[in-house]
């Protein structure tokens, strides 16, 4: 059957009359069509059209990686979807959307992909605005088995079926199955169910950049990740040459999320971690208090480090003689120091305006070569610049800087650091800051992570940083402002996709204004969107968490949540002896359930948790570590929840995850984090009273 049946549709035979029949049927042909396209791609001699091995090599490479994108995987569904629209359009009527492009052996669609202008209505579409749709089929699959389908037809006044929209009166049975489907392994992509208002972010364009706020389980990290991939579809050859990264908080959310793209057949991007970006260039071994951590991540400190850097420029004293065959020429001091000047006043890197610094001296030199009568051409300034007294002027005047040795100097030599902090750090943040036990050497140094975004700053100021095409950054509202200049300068000329909640910010330096983010970033102009529409967290859930909101994050919109789910939340107090013994038979009650369960408890309960766990004979794993039909238990601390998610929570001792964080409303936030991490239930135990905050 055509991926889009001529109108009217034509006869099909008896046996595919029923509907879903005749669906099952386009299925098994779209599999058979795939089949077919991977065989001719695995068919393919390359040993004629290829000169020589490299080329060989390269084009074998490309031809794996289109066998390997062309795979049927028999868990992912090939169409989600199916679109009738009510006038032809150049490509057809009807079409099946789905992960990725397949076409017959006539080059028809049988498959469009999800990211291909066709496919946008099925996004989008709604009764208010039918986009030209008549019909929007939703697929539903048991395994790979296509075994439902529920439609909307958005133009029949009679059709009086759900909305479609997640702010709708009703959500859709797909959706809500899709959601509460048990959950295994790591992250899943939401293609089949994006949302209008998560679509929009989705395709909007390579040049913005994007700034999502989105309460818990708003869908925001998915979102971020189906943008990459969108991006890469409409715009592959640039971002190819560019590049795009991903950035999350930590390794284990990395990995949680690190299928996520690859399942959308977008194998190129990176990932990594803010620390990743910025600790290649020193070893980590040292820790901030947090004090100085929130001195050296203030935005001040780049004024601090471009002051220093530039402080090595030295005004000459004296005139240079430069000497070529017989004759001397002189360029007195008061020459050297405008060339200095001018330099110093342009926008470009200390680096840049040390290598252009020999030119610029030898064409002071040739100036007066041209004065006295000479003739000289490119190759003469060239050689006078190569000249070794002007090349030791250039060097004393505008001397090697070596960020890390920079950066050693100002945290360990309070005179040389009051020097260029004077009127942007006070002395008491300049001795916060200040080493107590000044590091001898940039390799014996004890450096912290915000040490070392201050090297990438210095560095930056010295040699300009590459820039990629588009960059995700999720959980961003944890970054402190020199963390966000150090993200920010990898996509000085591409774009950003920024993702974060402000009332799930638990650092020191944790965002308050997006806008202030944005300007750190180095997009001031970028567009903040809202998703208040939670899929994630059930009603019950959410209602009970937001509670935690006025005390610390007043102003803050309550998220909605897209599903009810009665019992989903249970409040248990124990006595604190039995309190162990408690959480490990709720572990084992939630572990009735299919899906994956997380205990999430205070950091500090994590060793009396795990001895209760293995005596009473269940293993569990780390975040991060995959979960598996076998093993579906993970012991999770509070400071690693945050962007993980279970089909069921187990949350231990509240009061003591409040209690872990050096202040309240830190420690409410946490709190928060925890509490939104369910997807179907969540069990709470206490011994200690609960946080005031949760009551009522
Ligand atoms: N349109 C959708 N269809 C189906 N599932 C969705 C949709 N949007 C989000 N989800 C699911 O909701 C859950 C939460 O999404 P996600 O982790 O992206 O939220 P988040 O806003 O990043 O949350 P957090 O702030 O807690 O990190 C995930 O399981 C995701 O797959």
């Amino acid at each position: 059957m055509p991926a889009h049946a001529p109108d009217p549709v034509p006869p099909v035979p008896d046996a595919l009359a029923d509907p879903l029949a005749r669906e099952r049927a386009h299925l098994t042909a779209s599999r058979a069509a795939l089949r077919a396209m991977r065989e001719d791609v695995q068919a393919l001699d390359i040993r004629d059209v290829t000169a020589n091995w490299v080329n060989a090599a390269v084009l074998q490479a490309q031809i794996e990686g289109r066998i390997k994108a062309l795979a049927d995987l028999s868990h992912t569904p090939l169409f989600f979807g199916r679109l009738d629209y009510l006038h032809s359009t150049q490509e057809g009527r009807r079409f099946y959307i789905g992960r990725r492009h397949v076409h017959d052996a006539d080059g028809d669609p049988m498959v469009i992909d999800w990211r291909a202008p066709v496919s946008q209505p099925f996004y989008r579409a709604s009764r208010k605005d039918p986009l030209d749709i008549g019909l929007r089929r939703r697929f539903g699959y048991t395994g790979g088995d296509l075994t439902a389908y529920e439609d909307e037809h958005l133009t029949d006044p009679a059709d009086a079926t759900f909305s479609g929209s997640a702010g709708g009166s009703r959500t859709s049975k797909l959706l809500q199955a899709e959601i509460e489907r048990p959950r295994v392994g790591p992250m899943r992509d939401i293609v089949a169910t994006i949302q209008p208002e998560q679509d929009e972010i989705v395709r909007s364009g390579l040049a913005g950049t994007v700034c999502v706020q989105g309460g818990p389980g708003t869908g925001k990290t998915a979102v971020g990740l189906h943008r990459v991939a969108y991006l890469l579809y409409a715009h592959r050859d640039r971002l190819a040459r560019t590049g795009t990264l991903v950035i999350g908080p930590n390794k284990s959310f990395l990995h949680y999320i690190e299928q996520v793209l690859p399942a959308l057949g977008e194998l190129e991007v990176k990932q990594a971690t803010v620390d990743d970006l910025v600790a290649a260039r020193v070893e980590i071994r040292g820790a901030d208090e947090a004090a100085a951590a929130v001195v050296k991540g203030d935005a001040r400190m780049a004024e601090v480090l471009r002051r220093a850097v530039r402080s090595h420029v030295t005004m000459p004293a004296e005139p240079l003689m430069v000497v070529r065959g017989s004759r001397r020429w002189r360029i007195p001091a008061y020459e050297l120091e405008e060339i200095v000047r001018e330099l110093l006043d342009r926008d470009i890197r200390y680096g840049a305006a040390r290598d252009a610094l020999p030119q610029r001296i030898a064409h002071a030199v040739l100036v007066r070569m041209e004065q006295a009568g000479e003739a000289p051409d490119d190759r003469v300034q060239d050689a006078v610049a190569r000249n070794p007294a002007v090349k030791a002027a250039a060097k004393a005047l505008w001397p090697q800087v070596e960020p890390a040795k920079l950066v050693l100097r100002l945290l360990s030599d309070p005179d040389f650091l009051a020097a260029h902090a004077e009127g942007v750090l006070s002395p008491d943040e300049q001795k916060t800051i200040l080493w107590t036990k000044p590091a001898r050497g940039v390799r014996s140094a004890k450096w912290s992570l915000a040490d070392a975004v201050l090297i990438d700053e210095a560095n930056d100021l010295v040699q300009r940083t590459h820039s990629l095409g588009h960059v995700v950054l999720d959980e961003a509202q944890d970054l402190s402002p020199m963390q966000y200049r150090a993200v920010g300068r990898r996509c000085t000329t591409g774009s950003a996709t920024v993702l974060g909640d402000l009332a799930q910010g638990t650092t020191p330096w944790a965002t308050a204004s997006w806008a202030e983010a944005l300007s750190h970033l180095g997009k001031p102009d970028a567009a903040v969107e809202e998703l208040t529409a939670g899929f994630r967290v059930p009603r019950e859930v959410i209602a009970y968490a937001s509670r935690l909101l006025p005390h610390m994050s007043p102003g803050l919109a309550e998220v909605k949540s897209v599903r009810e789910s009665p019992g989903s939340l249970s409040v248990r107090e124990v006595e604190a002896m039995d309190l162990d013994t408690a959480v490990v038979a709720a572990c084992a009650e939630s572990l009735a359930n299919e899906g994956s369960i997380g205990l999430i408890a205070a950091d500090a309960r994590i060793p009396s948790l795990a001895e209760a766990l293995t005596s009473a004979g269940h293993s569990y794993l780390s975040p991060g570590e995959e979960t598996t039909a076998e093993s579906r238990l993970t012991l999770v601390p509070a400071s690693l929840a945050k962007g993980l998610e279970y089909d069921y929570v187990v949350l231990d001792e509240p009061a003591a995850v409040v209690d872990g964080e050096p202040d309240e409303r830190t420690g409410l936030r946490r709190l928060y984090v925890a509490l939104t991490r369910a997807v179907s239930g969540l069990v709470l135990l206490h011994a200690a009273p609960l946080p005031a905050q949760l009551g009522g």
